[in-house]
């Protein structure tokens, strides 16, 4: 029997709107982390840190003085935002996640509400406006990023132990909620927000408050998608009530993670967010152990997909505004087979077939075609495909070359897909054409 809760889930199940449909329907996405930690880099008088450059203001080698000063020094000359959106339209993201205001409090946007802005910098102009119009020009949509943990603001509290710190707390959430009431006033083509530093007991035992706000944010930009990270319920559950369930639009809970199995994502919309070096999301000047391949990006992409899952891949660009060369040829390698493959991830879901070694099934939703996407081409060359009951196989092809296969029939659901080529850069897709029918028992192609 579930619990009785007035700020838990307030929906069982996804999300059936067009804007959810749509968040669906683009699977991958560009994640940006850019503000002053560009300018130390994760350097500080000679030393490195260890840390995500993102985070160098908790750093004891750092003094939190010398860290506030740093907005006297950001002016990203080099700033090119058609160029970032050319960037990411070439690798093939479809929507993109910018940092507003990360845990340091610095505002990206020119806020009314503050002093620690983009205004108080030498460049003085709003950096969200012709970065958001550059991308929705190239066709991606803008989510927004946005940190309740506030370094810079006097009231913010990570606990509150007694009336002042209740105050300041009150006082905290109603700057949050003028915060994200101007970026939906200034930035109206915006879909949706992804919420972070939501974890401190201030915010976790304050379910009514993250509850209201999520409304609030609702009432002011109907079809807003916002994931599970935002809401605490009233018994400080977070990601998924005290019964259970899912509260917010997805699970947003896969970061540097992905999840094994579609057992693992229980039914629900989820993103996996991802680094290309271990961990950091901020520019950091020297990335330490290992910078993930173009392939291993694309299994994270295809596995999140098969898996009904969107995928976001994260940058850092430099202070100055330039992209370091690691990620422009990351971002090139990914668009390459993007630009022939994207079919098979564009519109994915999970395929419900039995999953084998060499890969994944991406099904196209909502159609019987069926794509996989192979990984691991085995000894044999030989990729065995069980169909699901009562499906029959219409037509198989290679998408490269728009080559028609012809599948050995195994014996009832089963079949084998002879590869003649067994050396490839770049993972293999394959069409499956299927049909609802009983498997003959005679193949079907
Ligand atoms: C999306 C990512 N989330 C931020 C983060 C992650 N964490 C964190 C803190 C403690 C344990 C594990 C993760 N703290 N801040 C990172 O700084 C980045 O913005």
């Amino acid at each position: 029997d579930t619990i009785a809760l007035k700020h838990g889930a307030h929906r069982i199940g996804n999300r059936t709107d067009a804007d959810m449909a749509r968040w669906r329907s683009l699977r991958f996405g560009q994640f940006i982390h850019w503000g002053l930690y560009a300018i130390p880099a994760g350097e500080w008088n000679g030393k490195t840190y260890n840390g995500a450059a993102e985070w160098i203001r908790s750093w004891k080698e750092m003094p939190h003085e010398a860290y506030d000063q740093l907005y006297k020094q950001f002016n990203p000359v080099n700033f090119n935002p058609q160029q970032w959106a050319a960037q990411a339209k070439a690798m093939g993201a479809k929507y993109m996640i910018i940092t507003t205001k990360h845990h340091d409090g610095f505002c990206l946007w020119p806020s009314k509400y503050s002093k620690y802005t983009i205004a108080a910098s030498p460049w003085k102009k709003d950096l969200l406006g012709p970065m958001i119009d550059a991308y929705n020009k190239a066709g991606i949509d803008v989510h927004l990023y946005f940190s309740i943990i506030d370094w810079n603001h006097p009231d913010y509290r990570a606990s509150l132990k007694n009336a002042a710190d209740s105050a300041a707390g009150k006082r905290f959430q109603v700057f949050v909620k003028n915060q994200l009431a101007e970026l939906l006033q200034r930035y109206p083509t915006v879909k949706g927000f992804w919420f972070d530093g939501t974890w401190d007991d201030s915010w976790k035992n304050d379910g009514a408050f993250s509850d209201e706000l999520e409304q609030y944010l609702q009432s002011l930009h109907p079809g807003l998608v916002m994931g599970s990270r935002l809401r605490a319920d009233e018994k400080g559950a977070r990601h998924f009530d005290s019964n259970g369930r899912l509260m917010g639009d997805y699970e947003q809970g896969w970061e540097r993670k992905l999840p094994a199995t579609i057992a693992d994502v229980h039914g629900n919309d989820w993103e996996a967010v991802m680094t290309v070096p271990e961990n950091q999301w901020g520019y950091h000047a020297k990335w330490m152990g290992h910078v993930k391949t173009v392939n291993e990006i694309l299994e994270m992409l295809v596995k999140s997909v098969s898996l009904n899952g969107n995928f976001v891949l994260n940058f850092g660009p430099k202070a100055d505004g330039t992209y370091r060369t690691e990620e422009q040829q990351l971002a090139a390698g990914i668009g390459e087979w993007m630009k022939v493959n994207g079919v098979a991830v564009y519109d994915g879901a999970y395929a419900g077939f039995e999953k084998q070694d060499w890969g994944y099934y991406i099904r196209k939703a909502g159609t019987d075609s069926v794509y996989m996407v192979v990984f691991n081409i085995p000894v044999s060359g030989s990729l065995r495909v069980k169909l699901p009951a009562r499906t029959a196989l219409t037509g198989v092809t290679m998408l490269q070359g728009n080559t028609a296969l012809t599948p050995e029939w195994v014996g009832r659901n089963e079949y084998f897909i002879h590869l003649q080529n067994r050396q490839t850069a770049s993972p293999v897709v394959i069409l499956l054409k299927t049909e609802k029918g009983e498997n003959k028992d005679k193949g079907n192609v």
